[in-house]
């Protein structure tokens, strides 16, 4: 009954880059009860936090959390010992920030002009301009500065270049883009309202949209900055995720382990890829089991039976929207996962992919009419089974390695021009973002690789089979 009245929000996520047991600045004085002391990796600044947020929700919040230093900007740590199933803490809706806290007006007039992002950055903006009069000011001026935020819409052109091989580098291009949109459209607003937005400018709103991506929940119902919880930082192995108890009207997390007081303790953002991570959140992990690659096939224009393919391809080929990437509906996107054996039978590469190629492999009207009507009998979708002719299934596989092969060839030349990340000649902040480069690309490249050997192992199986069939 708890479950059905609980839905979990979706959120992006990470794995940490340090394991807990080598936080050097850690300094634990157990006592015989739970209580200890964490004295160094507490945040002095965060001390008034946590008692002002619960005065404003009038409840307490949590009894076994505290704000603290982490290597990646504050962090949640355990004061206590925590167990498995314990739940850490409990925010109360009315002391999370959404849209509705904006000035009815204001709420009036960007009613359906811009998305949930712009209208929490405009009220991020809002509590900023107030400063010290803010009633949120206790939270907002605990929020990262630009300068300290890495999400790629903040990258130089430069910077950017080093990406250019993955799909976040348009995906940046895009999401700039429509920051830039809701903004044109919001000026209007904003003018009309100096007192809030005087000297507004899009650098701050940038800002403001980069915060909002970075640590707002989103549900059904919008976007909301949880103030406290949002010190959470990411562990995409983590099963612990923040709740929305509908019935309580609070969002709650649940310990997924044990922890000892000092330990940080993390969740899970979401199933996010380094690519997400760093387009929405400005890190990546070293390793990360999300990642994926987004790519595109399409049919030559001077393939004689182009129009034909295309035509057969609309009629049947439907990938499911899980496996195109999210700003690309047409036929020819598809998203490659990690293929975690090649010679697992089960997972191996996106069936969709394996069928466009199928079927960009025809070399006549005919091969192409079979796997219409072959469709057409089963459940409608085409090349989903292996081409009964061995040779030209072969063919369209190793015409997907080649493909790979390119690109792995291409995403090999980047990440060597990346060159080393410790040089001493590279500004702190120059040396950070080549390194996540590095580790996005890393991913990509092992997805890739992952890919072509499990169809490398099927060519190699289909020409044994097929050799020992034509002996025997
Ligand atoms: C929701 S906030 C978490 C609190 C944040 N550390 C702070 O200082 O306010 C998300 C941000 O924390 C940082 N972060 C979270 N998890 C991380 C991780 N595993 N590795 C590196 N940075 C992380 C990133 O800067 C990210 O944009």
């Amino acid at each position: 009954m708890l479950l059905g009245a609980r839905v979990s929000n979706f959120w992006c996520v990470r794995r940490p880059l340090l394991s807990i047991s080598q936080r050097p600045w850690i300094n634990l004085h157990f006592s015989s009860s739970s209580e200890v002391k964490v004295s160094h990796c507490l945040d002095d600044e965060c001390d008034d936090f946590l008692p002002w947020l619960e005065r404003k929700a009038g409840t307490e919040i949590s009894s076994v959390l505290s704000i603290g230093k982490s290597a990646h900007g504050r962090n949640l740590f355990a004061s206590k010992i925590i167990q498995t199933g314990d739940c850490i803490l409990k925010v109360p809706y009315n002391v999370q920030l959404s849209p509705d806290n904006l000035h009815p007006e204001i709420k009036y007039l960007l009613n359906g002009e811009v998305g949930n992002d712009a209208k929490l950055a405009v009220v991020v903006l809002v509590e900023q301009r107030m400063g010290q009069d803010s009633e949120w000011a206790p939270y907002i001026s605990r929020l990262p500065h630009s300068t300290e935020m890495h999400n790629t819409i903040f990258w130089s052109e430069n910077e950017l270049e080093m990406i250019r091989q993955s799909s976040v580098y348009q995906d940046t291009i895009n999401l700039k883009s429509l920051i830039e949109k809701e903004f044109s459209t919001i000026r209007p607003v904003f003018e009309r309202f100096p007192k809030f937005f005087e000297r507004i400018t899009y650098k701050d709103f940038m800002h403001a949209y980069a915060l909002v991506s970075s640590r707002a929940w989103g549900s059904t119902k919008g976007d909301f900055l949880i103030p406290f919880a949002d010190f959470f930082n990411h562990d995409g192995t983590s099963k612990a995720i923040v709740l929305n108890d509908e019935d309580k009207q609070l969002s709650e997390v649940i310990a997924d382990r044990d922890y000892n007081p000092g330990e940080q303790v993390l969740i899970r953002y979401g199933k996010f890829s380094n690519a997400t991570l760093l387009l929405d959140f400005g890190f990546t992990l070293p390793y990360n089991i999300h990642d994926q690659v987004h790519s595109q096939l399409n049919i030559p224009h001077h393939d004689p039976l182009r129009e034909l393919k295309l035509e057969v391809l609309q009629r049947h080929h439907r990938p499911s929207s899980k496996d195109v990437h999210h700003l690309n509906s047409s036929v020819d996107s598809f998203t490659i996962k990690e293929v975690r054996s090649a010679w697992g039978k089960k997972k191996g590469i996106l069936q969709s992919l394996r069928a466009f190629a199928r079927v960009l492999c025809c070399r006549s009207s005919q091969e192409l009419r079979d796997l219409a009507i072959e469709a057409e009998r089963n459940d409608g979708r085409l090349a989903r089974r292996p081409l009964q002719n061995t040779n030209r299934e072969i063919e369209a596989h190793q015409f997907l390695i080649s493909q790979i092969s390119q690109v792995i060839k291409d995403y090999n030349a980047s990440s060597e021009s990346l060159g080393t990340v410790s040089s001493p000649f590279v500004c702190e902040r120059r040396a950070r973002r080549r390194q996540m480069a590095q580790e996005l690309l890393n991913g990509e490249l092992r997805v890739l690789k992952s890919a072509s050997a499990w169809l490398q192992n099927y060519c190699a199986t289909l020409t044994t089979t097929d050799h020992c069939r034509l002996l025997g």
